[in-house]
């Protein structure tokens, strides 16, 4: 990486935004890393899209500061700008130009000479599996290569910033999972991706997450961290057959157990870390003589992870719902 660059692609210090009486995003600090693919996630209404047009200096805040790639959006200068790639909501193609026609149009509005697109556009039509629909109108071609299309539109000028607002919207899982294997792709280019997106269970691709729920950021992290921070910690599921109250009140008095529930013979423990705690459980309850049948890590859906988050605060939980 230029050494010269900034190492935060994006930062946004006590950031608040109003529209009249609503306020949009309240006192919202993130930073954002160069490289990662990093996913603003809440439902309709969080902020979302405020926060991303902020990015963009669509918007100015009302107060507080945001930096993009090192300036602030409301100053961007061309430079600035043709670094930044954008896919807007509900953005819509040419339908009446073919695939490769709508990229050759869109390379023109970004003043791209014709040697630069004749090497790029067959390039992204290659990277995002569009080279053999390249002649086909963009009204009859399906849905997810609409949104590949669409991808490809932002990554003409080959920006270091993607910025996209919901672009896995409307696509059904096999579709959203392709699209998501093709940002994967751009993050070993080297490109930042941000990404806001309604379904939750996409934390699980990010780097970073941001949680965002009435204009306030409720967790930011890994999602394996925030993961943790909904829980209190990892969650270890134990299966013992007859297990009973004398048994799980044991196992809870484990110096290496921080919480945890029974639910029949099946017991959730709260660890600080599953790895490093299963084979220590397993070596004391063979020890002591109880029948495992089974031991390993129980990973929670994100929906929950987000519903315990929500319900929290952020402010962690020492026992499993
Ligand atoms: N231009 C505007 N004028 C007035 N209110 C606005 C404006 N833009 C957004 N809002 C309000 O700010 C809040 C956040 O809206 P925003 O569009 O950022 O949410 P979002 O998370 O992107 O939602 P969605 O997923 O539905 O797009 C909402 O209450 C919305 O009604």
């Amino acid at each position: 990486m230029d050494q010269q660059m900034p190492s935060a692609a994006v930062e946004m210090r006590e950031v608040r935004k109003d529209f009249g009486d609503v306020v949009a995003l309240d006192g919202v600090d993130l930073t954002i890393h160069r490289g990662q693919i990093v996913g603003i996630i809440g439902p309709s209404g969080a902020g979302k899209t405020t926060a991303i047009r902020l990015l963009l200096g669509i918007y100015a805040p009302t107060s507080g500061e945001v930096r993009v790639l090192g300036h602030d959006p409301s100053g961007f200068r061309r430079r600035d700008r043709e670094q930044i790639g954008y896919l807007p909501q509900g953005f819509v193609l040419y339908p009446d130009l073919s695939v490769r026609e709508n990229l050759n149009f869109i390379a023109g509005t970004y003043g791209l000479g014709w040697l630069r697109r004749r090497r790029r556009i067959p390039y992204l039509l290659s990277l995002l599996h569009l080279s053999d629909a390249a002649g086909r109108l963009a009204q009859d071609i399906s849905g997810g290569m609409q949104r590949r299309l669409e991808l490809a539109a932002a990554l003409v000028h080959d920006p270091a910033l993607l910025v996209l607002d919901e672009p896995t919207a409307g696509l059904d899982p096999v579709l959203r999972a392709e699209v998501w294997d093709i940002f994967r792709d751009l993050q070993r280019l080297e490109r930042t991706i941000v990404v806001t997106t309604q379904y939750v269970t996409e934390a699980e691709y990010c780097d970073a997450v941001v949680l965002i729920d009435g204009g306030r950021v409720i967790a930011a992290g890994s999602p394996e961290a925030l993961r943790k921070q909904a829980f209190g910690g990892e969650i270890v599921r134990v299966t013992i057959p007859g297990l009973n109250w004398r048994i799980t009140e044991e196992i809870l008095s484990y110096p290496f157990v921080m919480g945890g529930e029974r639910g029949g013979d099946e017991l959730r423990l709260i660890v600080e870390d599953a790895g490093e705690t299963i084979p220590l459980l397993a070596e004391r309850l063979r020890e002591r003589g109880h029948p495992v049948s089974a031991i390993e890590e129980h990973r929670e859906s994100f929906d929950r992870v987000f519903v315990r988050l929500v319900e929290h605060r952020g402010a962690g939980a020492a026992t499993v719902a």
